[in-house]
């Protein structure tokens, strides 16, 4: 695998992940395990946010006390529409974070992304960028997203998603080999139909329950 991977592999992510892919998961319990993944994935992929240090009072005292160095300037990027699951998430945990969004969907013939939406912030080449999608399965999506983005500029690119198959890495990489994936998983591989295998299904269909 590309040393460009980093595969989170918590017992609680795990566990989680292995609920989610269970076709009896209802909507609203696959929905609130996606909410509580994306929280663990992101407690991981925001290990070296820097911080600056302020000086608070505690009841006890003083104290030059750590806090995030650049909040907002962390743009969260959903690919909609499944994206969103994991977008919510992690606007829990940094609330201040400035959102994007882009619209792709595959097209199931051809199985490229046409993208209907695109909106960030004006100001993103001061912004550091993490693109959310759980499911990287060819590639496509993720490489448009990127191509996308890369038109505007940001700061840095990051990219999380829940589930990859090891043809779409590939893919990904060859393209973007400067931005690291984060992921819960790497499958065995891609169906006929461009599915992941084992997988978890059509992840925006689940989300939403419009299978
Ligand atoms: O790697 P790829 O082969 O491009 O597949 C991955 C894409 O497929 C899914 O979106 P989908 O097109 O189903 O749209 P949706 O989220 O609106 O259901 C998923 O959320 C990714 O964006
Ligand atoms: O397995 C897959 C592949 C693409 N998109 C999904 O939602 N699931
Ligand atoms: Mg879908």
């Amino acid at each position: 695998m590309s040393a460009k991977v980093t595969v989170i592999d918590h017992p609680l992510i795990q566990h989680k992940l292995t609920l989610m892919r269970q076709t009896q998961t209802s909507t609203a319990k696959f929905r609130q395990l996606l909410k509580e993944i994306g929280m663990l994935l992101a407690y991981e992929v925001t290990r070296d946010l820097p911080l600056k240090y302020e000086l608070i009072e505690t009841p006890i005292a003083k104290m030059n006390a750590p806090v995030l160095a650049a909040e907002k300037k962390i743009v969260i990027i959903s690919i909609m529409r499944a994206g969103q699951g994991l977008l919510d998430s992690i606007l829990e945990l940094i609330p201040s974070a400035r959102v994007g969004h882009i619209g792709l969907y595959r097209d199931p013939t051809t199985r490229m992304a046409i993208e209907y939406y695109f909106k960030v912030p004006q100001d993103i080449e001061q912004r550091d960028v993490l693109i959310v999608d759980p499911m990287l399965a060819t590639g496509n999506s993720a490489v448009a997203a990127v191509d996308r983005l890369k038109e505007v500029n940001p700061k840095s690119i990051k990219f999380l998603c829940l589930l990859a198959a090891p043809e779409g890495l590939k893919h990904f990489h060859e393209q973007h080999p400067d931005v690291q994936i984060y992921t819960a998983a790497v499958d065995e591989r891609l169906d006929e139909h461009g599915y992941i295998v084992p997988g978890l299904g059509d992840a925006g269909d689940r989300l939403y329950g419009t299978l």
